[in-house]
């Protein structure tokens, strides 16, 4: 999927005479927040984006002075830079998919969903980042109803962690705590107008529950949930549970890995599959560079063909 081919014997004939010619790879948007130690953000964005061969274009929220032990400092852009690097993308290159992750403010919020409603963008995966992994907020809580109102309804696909689908529903933190629970909480999303909900499983207990028919010990469980007519449809991705503290970025490089793969046209059932995979051989080889919580490796899945 990842190789650029070459387009037709006219493309042949350039190539041969020195200049190569390509069919234009599908276009992808991150509208994200931007991470100095380069393993989560917009950095993590576009190093999926290349490596699951996808053109990678950048719409910054924020800057943050962050690495392995956590974020130092948080820098919102001016709400004007948010709006006009969107437009200057959107109204020249285009996009096959939008997908969004720190957006930090209301009105942030409201720029995306007023683009991707303006461009008719085909494939949105919203990526409901609340909090770093050190508990920095990544959205302001006055943010939340505008996330939940304006922009949900214009996903394909929401991909929140446990913790972010307890708050969103105003659940109790830790109520999530099996497979059942989070196929029961992405139900619930549903209704905010998303029409997948796509929920990742690596913040569950790792300790199995009698009530899963899945033994989840040792696995990394996560559950994609629709509608099917009047009833729901759930699938369940199954990983080997890698025991690393080396997980910084493993959500948006998993959101980022499911746009690439609508993007190039793959059903969401089967973005969702090259997502796992992706992600799971990244945290496989996961750098444990300086002195916390080291980064993804998003080359990993190259040694896997
Ligand atoms: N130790 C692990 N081994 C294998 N897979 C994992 C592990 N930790 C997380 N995953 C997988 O990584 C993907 C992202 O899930 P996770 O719950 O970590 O997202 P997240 O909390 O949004 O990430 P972030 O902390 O970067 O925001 C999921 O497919 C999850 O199952
Ligand atoms: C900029 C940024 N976006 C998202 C996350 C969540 O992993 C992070 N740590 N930093």
């Amino acid at each position: 999927m990842s190789g650029i081919r070459m387009k037709n014997p006219e493309s042949e004939a350039a190539a041969e005479a020195g200049s190569v010619l390509t069919d234009p790879p599908p276009r992808v948007l991150t509208i994200a927040g931007s991470d100095s130690g380069g393993g989560a953000g917009i950095q993590a964005d576009l190093k999926t984006f290349q490596e699951l061969g996808v053109y990678g274009m950048s719409a910054m929220t924020a800057v943050t002075s962050q690495n392995s032990l956590g974020i130092q400092a948080i820098y919102p852009l001016p709400e004007e830079t948010v709006e006009s690097q969107i437009e200057s993308v959107l109204s020249d290159i285009g996009a096959d998919a939008v997908k969004t992750g720190m957006l930090l403010t209301p009105t942030n919020v409201f720029l995306a969903a007023s683009a991707i409603d303006r461009y008719s963008i085909k494939h949105v995966v919203i990526d409901p980042v609340l909090h770093a992994k050190d508990g920095s907020a990544l959205l302001r809580q006055e943010a939340i109803a505008a996330l939940k109102s304006e922009l949900f309804p214009f996903a394909e696909v929401i991909t929140p962690n446990v913790p972010e689908a307890c708050e969103l529903l105003g659940w109790p933190a830790h109520s999530i705590r099996t497979l059942e629970d989070m196929a029961l909480a992405a139900q619930e999303l549903l209704q905010l107008g998303p029409q997948y909900v796509f929920m990742k499983g690596g913040h569950l207990p790792a300790d199995p529950s009698p009530s899963d028919e899945i033994e989840t010990q040792n696995l990394s469980i996560d559950v994609l949930v629709g509608r099917k007519g009047s009833e729901y449809f759930r699938e369940f991705y199954h990983a080997p549970r890698i025991p690393t503290k080396h997980t910084h970025g493993t959500g948006c490089t998993t959101a980022s890995a499911i746009a690439a793969g609508l993007a190039h046209g793959y059903p969401l059932v089967e973005a969702v599959n090259i997502a796992k995979s992706f992600v799971t051989a990244a945290i496989q080889s996961a750098v444990p560079l300086g002195c916390g919580i080291g980064s993804l490796w998003h080359a990993a899945h190259r040694n896997k063909h």
